[in-house]
């Protein structure tokens, strides 16, 4: 995106007025509850067709008004064009500039992403109802996405609904096996040095793809469907609960369910587990989705699979005797079946966690196993099983 140093201010949303398809900004009481507004975190590596995808969005009949932020530089499409950044003799206490468009969505530009920042943004919200995301080629959405969503916990006005990655059906297998450019890369490419402690070379592309709730992979026009097979095959084999779809010029069928109002944070239903246990891992030498399954739990085991959790999340090791190799996790989600007809939900991202009880009633369909899904390096041990059927049992 094309701006200058005034991006580093906190954005405003444009003043009700400054743009005559925007319609009066009308604070609720405080009284009022107020409903949270979704936010869509876009990522994918350089040239994927993030951009492309934002001007689809923005250009469609979809009725909602969505603030764009994009924190990134450099680029010349449409939307990008509009932004007029202030003058130098701007000060911190200036708002950026919001580019109102015609379908009363609006676009400004960060260079830092942070919660105060939308916050901010957000206490002017009046009558948007959507926040779109996009960050630079280069991020690692595992760094952002729980700024969102442990915020969510804290009164914020925001929650985070999904993360969709755009991936280049005809460059993602050399970025993912190469990473030259990459600066996430874990090591130097190409010499005995492309593997650290955990093993293989980290590329953005397996960042992005690994923490993705939907992964559009796109530019399809520019490979062969055999082609197209082996990518997807790849990149269900780095991230098996993620919804894959593939689109050209980032035209999804429709944004609901593809790419708004995903809701992946709040619900682990059983669909959401599916693919997850079709069994595609190694195919990625870095990253994989190993699925565990096993019985039910019992309420006064709850605290034990909790601690489970917690030595592995927040400690790096696995409790109980068992002997592993270094693993990095990810992405995690699970449906844990109580004895007593409860079913926990888990859901992970990096070291954060949340685990809740589903709401109505237990097992959709009368689920007698519990299943933990976790997404990351080295997550296909069998030490994982082994220790969490060890700590369930510990006294
Ligand atoms: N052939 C083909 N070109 C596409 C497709 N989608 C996008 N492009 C083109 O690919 C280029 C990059 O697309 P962008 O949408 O700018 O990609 P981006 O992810 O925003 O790129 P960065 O901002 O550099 O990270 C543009 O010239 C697009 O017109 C597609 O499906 N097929």
């Amino acid at each position: 995106m094309d701006t200058d140093s005034s991006d580093e201010e906190i954005p405003v949303l444009v003043q009700p007025g400054d743009d005559d398809s925007t319609p009066e900004l009308v604070p609720a009481p405080d009284d009022t509850p107020v409903e949270k507004v979704p936010i869509t975190i876009i990522t994918g590596y350089l040239g994927a067709g993030k951009t492309t995808l934002l001007n689809y969005i923005l250009t469609e009949q979809h009725g909602k008004k969505i603030a764009v932020i994009l924190n990134e530089f450099g680029d010349t499409i449409d939307i990008e064009k509009q932004l007029t950044v202030s003058d130098a003799d701007s000060t911190e206490a200036k708002p950026i500039p919001f580019v109102p468009l015609a379908n009363g969505c609006i676009c400004c530009s960060v260079k830092d992403v942070g919660v105060a920042a939308i916050e901010n943004l957000m206490e002017q919200r009046g009558g948007f109802d959507y926040i779109l995301l996009e960050t630079t080629g280069l991020a690692d959405p595992g760094n952002i996405a729980p700024l969102f969503w442990l915020d969510d916990g804290l009164g914020s006005s925001i929650f985070l609904d999904g993360i969709v990655t755009l991936v280049d059906a005809k460059n993602v297998l050399k970025s993912l096996d190469e990473g030259y450019g990459d600066e996430n890369a874990t090591k130097d490419v190409g010499t005995e040095h492309d593997h650290d402690e955990h093993g293989p070379l980290l590329t953005t592309a397996h960042l992005q793809i690994s923490h993705a709730d939907v992964i559009l992979i796109n530019k399809v026009d520019l490979v062969s469907e055999q082609e197209l097979s082996v990518v997807v095959e790849r990149i269900r084999s780095i991230n098996g609960l993620a919804r894959i779809e593939t689109t050209t010029k980032s035209q999804v069928p429709q944004l609901e369910d593809f790419i708004l109002d995903l809701h992946a944070y709040d619900e682990v239903t059983e669909a959401d587990l599916k693919f997850s246990s079709k069994g595609h891992s190694h195919i990625d030498p870095t990253i994989s989705t190993s699925t565990i399954t096993f019985p039910s739990i019992t309420s006064s085991q709850i605290p034990k699979f909790d601690e489970f959790l917690r030595t592995m999340l927040w400690e790096d090791t696995l409790p109980g005797n068992v002997t592993h190799a270094r693993f990095e996790i990810h992405r995690l989600k699970g449906r844990i079946s109580v004895v007593d007809g409860k079913v926990l939900l888990i859901q992970g991202v990096r070291n954060v966690y949340d685990m809740n009880e589903a709401k109505g009633k237990g097992g959709e369909s009368g689920q007698e196993e519990a299943k933990l899904v976790l997404i990351g390096r080295g997550v296909d041990q069998p030490a994982f099983r082994e220790s969490l059927i060890a700590t369930l049992a510990s006294s």
